[in-house]
């Protein structure tokens, strides 16, 4: 049997990443939708759109997620994450449809310092992550039969990303300032999108929320420097602390997640960070 999913959010990274596994799942049927396709802002293009598909899974993929710029475009940010979600979840509901929702670590505070699970107490610094974790709550409020997916730093050789950004800067900088004191896991977008289509496939009915990532901790410094040193550039990398690197918005110090949960209840498995990176760069060349 084809099962139809439905991307919002298709020209983004994660959505890509969707894209590019698409030959490995031929029991999928994907049906791809942009921002201006679908406006996740607009209930009446949501029900409509839902009205004239057959729709059997949705993957949000769409969000506003420019972090820094959440602080000031704050209505535009909750627009995206916390009324388009609930717009989505609304229609799913509606129409027997499972919604795969993706939140970020950036819901937590980083006052802990070993990994969250998904039961850890919630407490976002800055807008993005508060209307992340607001879209979570819409979409609890009116359905049962979501995965909401928490995942972190995620990269890719697609879309706007720290990778990228670092060898880009590469080109024209000598040395590099990059906070120390902010401690996570990267995610290979791609084995994030791997897992999402894994859930689809388990056909599972343990609905509720997961944490995903790829395994280890880093910072973004070191993180930084294994782009460099994977990618064979020379550069000299300086770590700093946050006071140093000032940004609209205050980020976790510590985000790593605790995986546990949904590699016992889904079965998926998570792969080394450094070794996912070496991966990313090949794919990037
Ligand atoms: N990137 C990261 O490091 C992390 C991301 N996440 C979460 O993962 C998910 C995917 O992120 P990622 O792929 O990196 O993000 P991107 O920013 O690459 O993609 C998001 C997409 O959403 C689209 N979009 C924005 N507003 C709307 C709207 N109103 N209606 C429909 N589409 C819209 C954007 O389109 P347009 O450009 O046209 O506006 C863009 O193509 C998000 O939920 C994000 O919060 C979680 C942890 C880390
Ligand atoms: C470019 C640059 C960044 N930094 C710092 C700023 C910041 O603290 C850290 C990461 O920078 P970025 O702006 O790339 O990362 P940011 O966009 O904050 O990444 C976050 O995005 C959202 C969407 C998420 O959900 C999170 O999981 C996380 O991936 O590196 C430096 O220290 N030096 C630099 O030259
Ligand atoms: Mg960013």
């Amino acid at each position: 049997m084809t099962l139809n999913v439905l991307i919002t959010g298709s020209n983004g990274q994660l959505a890509t990443c969707i894209k590019d596994l698409e030959r490995q799942h031929p029991n999928l049927s994907f049906i791809y939708t942009n921002s201006s396709q679908l406006d996740l802002t607009n209930q009446e293009a949501i029900n409509l759109f839902f009205e004239t598909n057959k729709i059997d899974w949705c993957i949000n993929c769409a969000a506003y997620t420019a972090v820094d710029k959440a602080e000031t475009d704050t209505e535009k940010a909750f627009k995206v994450n916390e009324q388009g979600p609930k717009h989505l979840a609304l229609a799913c509901n509606n129409h027997n449809v499972k919604l795969i929702h993706v939140s970020t670590d950036f819901v937590f505070d980083g006052s802990k310092s070993s990994p969250y699970n998904e039961e850890d107490q919630t407490k976002p610094l800055g807008v993005y992550g508060t209307s992340k974790l607001q879209g979570e709550l819409a979409i609890k409020d009116v359905m049962n039969a979501f995965f909401i997916v928490r995942t972190s730093w995620l990269y890719s050789e697609h879309g706007n990303n720290f990778m990228k950004t670092m060898l880009r800067l590469a080109q024209t900088n000598k040395e590099l300032n990059i906070v120390a004191d902010q401690v996570g896991t990267p995610t290979y977008a791609k084995d994030l999108a791997g897992a999402l289509l894994r859930i689809i496939t388990s056909n599972s009915n343990k609905y509720g929320v997961y944490h995903y990532s790829n395994e280890g901790v880093t910072s973004w410094y070191d993180f930084a420097k294994a782009i460099f040193d994977i990618s064979e550039i020379e550069i000299k990398v300086n770590p700093i602390p946050s006071k140093e690197f000032p940004t609209p918005a205050k980020r976790p110090s510590y985000s790593v997640l605790d995986k546990q949960k949904i590699k016992e209840n889904l079965n998926i498995e998570t792969l080394y960070w450094r070794e996912r990176l070496k991966t990313a760069i090949k794919n990037l060349y």
